[in-house]
């Protein structure tokens, strides 16, 4: 589904141009759970902006359900990210003057759904992310773990293709983090959704069906269903 070939990324810093991802090939199927880990730096989050369809400045292929997106305009971009990618980050990144509701709703608005159709897909996500009856409450009424669970919620409201999730767990408790872990094991197995999960957490990674690992700009291994060794 996802495919990256020789994927190579350069920043400008001053005059300089610095290598940061270097000949990146792989491939990601439907269903997949997979995570990434690497050091501070290593390039983890420049990989997932160009997975996630937020990046197009990189040498290289993406295929993209057989589709070469990689010479895709900025405006076609937009369009692939809105329709395929849910995005979760580590602090939220929820409306706090919004209700639950309309913090879930977000994506469905911008996509210009139907209001019965949204209030409908509202209690079904709140229903799938264990918040059912939370539509009315505030994210600063909430836990982190329950304003982590909104943030999946609005994630999913679209039927993404995949999710990326940036350090999902990285401002929750142990208790909290594996609680979230298992809503992502559980919308993989059952819906069968694509993720993919950043992380410094040995804890999640050891968790996923898949870890890649990136040092330095590089697939230095990639573990886990087929155990093959980069
Ligand atoms: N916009 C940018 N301009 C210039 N250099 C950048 C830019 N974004 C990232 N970098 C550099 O690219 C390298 C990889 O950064 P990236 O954020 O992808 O790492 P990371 O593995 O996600 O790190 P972290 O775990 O700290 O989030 C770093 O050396 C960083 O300084």
């Amino acid at each position: 589904m996802i495919s990256l070939n020789n994927i190579n990324k350069y920043y400008k810093q001053g005059s300089q141009q610095v290598h940061i991802l270097h000949d990146i090939s792989l491939d990601i199927e439907q269903g997949e759970f997979v995570g990434i880990m690497g050091q501070s730096g290593s390039g983890k989050s420049t990989l997932i902006n160009i997975i996630g369809f937020l990046d197009r400045e990189y040498q290289g292929n993406y295929i993209f359900k057989g589709e070469k997106v990689s010479n895709y305009s900025n405006k076609k971009l937009t369009g692939l990210r809105n329709k395929n990618v849910g995005f979760v980050f580590q602090n939220f990144k929820l409306i706090k003057n919004l209700t639950v509701a309309e913090n879930v709703a977000l994506p469905l608005i911008y996509a210009g759904v139907k209001k019965k159709e949204i209030t409908r897909k509202i209690t079904e996500v709140l229903e799938k992310v264990g918040l059912a009856g939370y539509e009315k409450s505030i994210p600063a009424q909430l836990s982190g773990g329950q304003q982590q669970r909104v943030s999946i919620a609005r994630a999913i409201i679209g039927n993404p293709t995949f999710l990326i999730a940036d350090e999902p767990t990285g401002a929750l408790d142990s208790k909290t983090s594996e609680e979230i872990m298992n809503l992502f094991k559980e919308l993989n197995v059952v819906n069968n959704t694509t993720i993919i999960i950043v992380t410094h957490d040995p804890t999640v990674g050891q968790q996923m069906d898949r870890l890649l690992t990136i040092l330095d700009g590089r697939l230095t291994s990639d573990t886990g269903a087929d155990n093959n060794e980069v």
